[in-house]
């Protein structure tokens, strides 16, 4: 938790949601994700001093909850000094403008505390380049109301004529950090994918934890590996992803790492700019879906890494299905299935049957084939040498090896595999 003295003046903030029967269900704001706000808050620091929920046929198009609600929540404002105020769903930029106005204290929404939790946790370089492109294209549209909100109070002398205007100037900077900006994630991608290919060249599968912020993605990691990255009860702990390697079996190790967690109505521009960490995901070989079942809201929040799944284009990625928590979980009915395993981060219930999941996904048995190789690529030969056992090598007009692998070296191995295994179809579909 950010560390507060008590000097430090915390934000004290109205939260104010609209349930709107036109807008669908992740655009509305209903009992459990202003909880989720309010935590939301917490995690950035402030604190909430008062709630309004709102029921309306559809949003008012100039201060999204209408006048009359307008009145009532700036009345709350005074009542309980606060300082901001803070809507659960998204406000266009000349909503959050009129409201800034009418209310006199700053407002923001969700995804402008979600942006400030991200600028406030980023560590290494990549997350703080991602958020901060982010936040920059969260403000390129909002300049306007800044500075007419500036030309009016300054009643506008200098501000207007011929030439650029300081919003156009502004603008034109902004664009130019953009751009900056994203060169520099361009490099990091590179070095990355460089990373990458080092990876696959050394055959090690690739395991990658996702899941709701809060639902046990660190826990579960320290568990499995040992490793000691912070967990703590509150969202948005982890921005950068930490790998270990993880032993499943005598024939299978991999790499198992960890990823920022996801949550309902995340901006679209901070999705888009942690792309390259989350680019992760449609590399992984297999993907641990951690779900909360402690939380009531579980099933909506698993739809929503589901679909952020698929936007990440990690569909196809085999997934097992991790129901975390079970020690808190009380409902009778215990998930069960091919994929779906129920464990505990905590007490550790449950991960022998998860460890022997992810064994059996990843590595059906050991096989042995006969490979033949070209002399141009006797970096296979070294490589196999390294991670599998080879029991013959003969030198004719081609390197001929036979050796024992498992399916995951045999996929990626295809080539030149000359008898012993026939590659499954998705070996052969790239
Ligand atoms: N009771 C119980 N608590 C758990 C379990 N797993 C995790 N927790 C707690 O849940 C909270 C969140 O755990 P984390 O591992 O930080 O969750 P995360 O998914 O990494 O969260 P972010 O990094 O914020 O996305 C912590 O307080 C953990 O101690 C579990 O199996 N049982
Ligand atoms: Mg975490």
């Amino acid at each position: 938790m950010t560390e507060h003295t008590t000097e430090e003046k915390r934000n004290r903030a109205v939260l104010v949601g609209l349930n709107a029967s036109c807008l669908s269900r992740t655009e509305n704001a209903d009992e459990e994700s202003m909880a989720e706000l309010a935590a939301l808050l917490e995690t950035a620091g402030g604190e909430c001093v008062g709630e309004v929920l709102q029921n309306k046929d559809a949003p008012d198009p100039r201060t999204f909850i209408g006048e009359g609600k307008v009145r009532e929540v700036k009345e709350l404002v005074q009542s309980m000094e606060a300082d901001m105020v803070v809507f659960d769903n998204a406000l266009s930029p000349s909503q959050q403008r009129a409201l800034t106005d009418d209310l006199g204290v700053s407002v923001l929404d969700r995804s402008a505390l979600i942006l400030d939790i991200f600028a406030q946790r980023a560590r290494t370089k990549e997350g703080r380049l991602q958020v901060e492109l982010a936040q920059y294209k969260y403000l390129l549209p909002r300049l306007l109301g800044m500075w007419t909100h500036l030309e009016r109070q300054e009643g506008a002398i200098g501000t207007r004529g011929p030439g650029e205007t300081q919003l156009e100037t502004d603008r034109r900077h902004i664009r130019k950090k953009i751009s900056k900006l994203e060169e520099d994630l361009e490099q990091v991608r590179r070095v990355r994918a460089t990373q990458r290919e080092r990876r696959i060249k050394n055959e090690v599968p690739v395991v990658a934890i996702v899941g709701y912020t809060n639902a046990g993605k660190s826990t579960l990691l320290n568990k499995l590996t040992g490793a000691d990255i912070p967990a703590n009860n509150r969202l948005f702990d982890t921005l950068d992803t930490t790998t270990r390697t993880l032993e499943i079996s005598d024939t299978c190790t991999v790499l198992i790492s960890d990823t920022v967690g996801f949550i309902s109505k995340l901006p679209h521009h901070l999705v888009e700019a942690f792309k390259a960490t989350l680019e992760e995901l449609s590399f992984a070989d297999l993907l641990l879906h951690v779900i909360d079942t402690s939380n009531p809201e579980w099933r909506e929040q698993a739809a929503v890494v589901e679909k952020l799944i698929v936007e990440l284009g990690a569909a196809q990625t085999p997934r097992i299905d991790v129901f975390n928590k079970s020690d808190l979980y009380v409902g009778d009915i215990v998930p069960h299935g091919e994929d779906i395993v129920s464990i505990s981060a905590k007490t550790g219930a449950g991960l022998d049957e998860l460890l022997k999941k992810i064994g059996d996904r990843l590595d059906t048995g050991a096989h042995r084939v006969v490979l033949r190789i070209p002399y141009d690529q006797g970096g296979v030969l070294d490589m196999l040498h390294r991670e599998a056992k080879v029991e013959r090598v003969d030198y004719g007009e081609a390197i001929e090896v036979e050796a024992v692998c498992t399916p995951i070296q045999l996929g990626r191995l295809k080539d030149f595999i000359v008898s012993g295994w026939t590659p499954p179809k998705e070996f052969w579909e790239d």
